[in-house]
């Protein structure tokens, strides 16, 4: 694992999209891509380049179950507004939030996944450590499936809605096993709401209690954070990071 430490998040918004770049001068045509606050300014760093994106295919992580994907709450609408709308690719995949049998939708998604093996991965991480919907507990082989959200994942997501009832409580999600199987994983995370999650992550036992853990000792695995998602890593660690 490396550890990156900038400033903000718009320059680690540019390391990432710098290494995407690297990823696919060696050939990279597959991105996982994900959602949330993170990933916003690498998107931005993406859309404001004179880079071709319309022979590389994207993998999205996660998505609201119930949810249509012209609702501006999906994942499917944010990707269009943050990326796809600007910067067209062959195709885009997302989790169908719609589906109305999800052992169909879960098979159909894992075939994506196997049809376009991921060649690099963005994720965040959750206050709680998860990654893409993969909660606390969530088995380290797991494929795409249907998951209940935890209550803190409710409480975090509720910045989105109008109101905290109408937080989606089930999603599908990209299991682990499928994240783990990336050449390549990009891991972001900004602000001190993250520092308990960066910490564990990096210093912490490898647990399914705190998801992103499995991403420690990885060589292929590079960690993006700012200073305040990186507070509470001893100094070993700090030493240890690249100084952007
Ligand atoms: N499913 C998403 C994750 O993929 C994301 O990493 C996390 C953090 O969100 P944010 O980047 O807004 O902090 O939130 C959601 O739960």
């Amino acid at each position: 694992m490396h550890v990156i430490v900038t400033n903000n998040d718009t320059e680690a918004g540019k390391k990432a999209f710098e290494i995407i770049k690297d990823a696919m001068a060696n050939g990279a045509k597959v991105l996982g891509l994900a959602t949330g606050s993170t990933p916003v300014k690498m998107y931005e760093a993406m859309v404001n380049s004179d880079v071709d994106f319309s022979q590389m295919t994207s993998v999205n992580l996660d998505e609201y179950v119930g949810m249509a994907p012209d609702n501006p709450q999906s994942y499917r609408y944010f990707m269009q507004e943050h990326l796809f709308n600007k910067k067209p690719f062959k195709n885009t995949y997302v989790p169908n939030g719609l589906a109305e049998d999800a052992d169909a939708e879960t098979k159909r998604y894992n075939q994506v996944i196997a049809d376009n093996p991921i060649d690099l991965q963005v994720l965040g991480i959750g206050r709680n450590g998860h990654i893409g919907f993969n909660e606390p507990g969530s088995p380290f082989d797991a494929q795409t499936r249907k998951v209940p959200l935890t209550q803190s994942t409710i409480d975090a997501n509720a910045r989105f809605f109008k109101d905290e009832n109408e937080v989606p409580r089930y999603a599908y999600s990209m299991g682990i096993g499928s994240i783990m199987k990336s050449k390549k994983i990009i891991l972001m995370a900004f602000g001190e709401d993250k520092a308990d999650a960066i910490k564990g992550m990096i210093e912490g036992p490898v647990t399914t209690d705190l998801p992103a853990s499995v991403l420690q000792d990885k060589d292929n695995v590079t960690v993006i954070v700012d200073k305040a998602a990186a507070s509470k890593l001893s100094q070993k660690s700090i030493d240890e990071a690249i100084n952007a």
